[in-house]
């Protein structure tokens, strides 16, 4: 079933048009990668699917992002609740100043839960959902600073997971990590999509072709070609996605 469905959607900085006539539907409970040179409109693409963008000055949204047959655009879309339920994890690892337990329970303290045992069940969830709870168990309460960079990278997606998104964007999350964290993370979003819809933009095209079921090629705002990832990287139908996934772009 298709989750999203993006019409026609075009994004303005100012005067530039960094998203050009999108259609795309994002399909549930699997992995999407965006791919691309830089440059290319993925980040702002991604952005776009919760509104992120909204928070960058002067841009300029046409079109529809479909979100169970709601228009995510309309002014009368309560944004607060779309990004609740579509949630992101960002290139470098964000977490808070403060202890690995508040990092987890400041989502749904914000969203109004405050019973001390509804909130250590969903540490232990939202930690065992990220892959995370056995190396933190013993010491929730310690500073989130503390850990590596990996640990902090699955911290953040724990600390998504604690609202109990639907859709999670990802923005490169893997690219400030070692090789280890990589191959965790790119584990757990395995694991992740058996319950999550994930749209990932990568820049490492052996990570796209390893987890995700397809793969959109941007190139200038415009997505050149949409398809199944093993039909992208085995038997691409434009030149100019054969040109980049063979290397020989730019
Ligand atoms: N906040 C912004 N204000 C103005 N222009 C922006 C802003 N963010 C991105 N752009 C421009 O929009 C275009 C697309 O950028 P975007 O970051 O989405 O590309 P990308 O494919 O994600 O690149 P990269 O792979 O390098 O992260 C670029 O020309 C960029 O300069």
């Amino acid at each position: 079933m298709d989750i999203l469905k993006v019409n026609d959607l075009n994004l303005h900085y100012g005067k530039n048009r960094a998203i050009k006539n999108i259609n795309m539907n994002i399909k549930e409970k699997a992995v999407t990668a965006l791919i691309g040179p830089s440059g290319c409109g993925k980040s702002t693409f991604l952005r776009c699917l919760n509104r992120m963008n909204d928070l960058i000055d002067n841009v300029t949204v046409k079109g529809e992002v479909m979100f169970e047959d709601n228009n995510i655009y309309l002014n009368s879309y309560d944004v607060n609740e779309l990004r609740k339920r579509i949630g992101m994890v960002f290139q470098k690892p964000n977490p808070f100043p403060t202890s690995i337990y508040n990092n987890i329970t400041y989502g749904p303290k914000l969203h109004g839960i405050k019973d001390k045992k509804r909130l250590d069940e969903i540490v232990e969830k939202s930690l065992k959902g990220a892959a995370l709870w056995e190396e933190v168990k013993d010491r929730l309460d310690k500073s989130a600073m503390g850990l590596s960079g990996g640990q902090q990278q699955r911290l953040c997606i724990a600390r998504t997971l604690a609202i109990e998104p639907e859709i999670i964007l990802m923005d490169e999350p893997t690219s400030a990590l070692d090789p280890i964290s990589t191959t965790k993370v790119e584990e757990l979003i395995q694991e992740l999509k058996k319950k999550y819809t994930v749209v990932i933009v990568t820049h490492n095209m052996q990570q796209a072709a390893r987890i995700s079921d397809y793969t959109a090629f941007f190139l200038t705002g415009e997505v050149v070609e949409f398809n199944n990832t093993d039909d992208i990287f085995t038997n691409p139908l434009d030149k100019r996605t054969e040109d980049y996934i063979t290397g020989r772009f730019g």
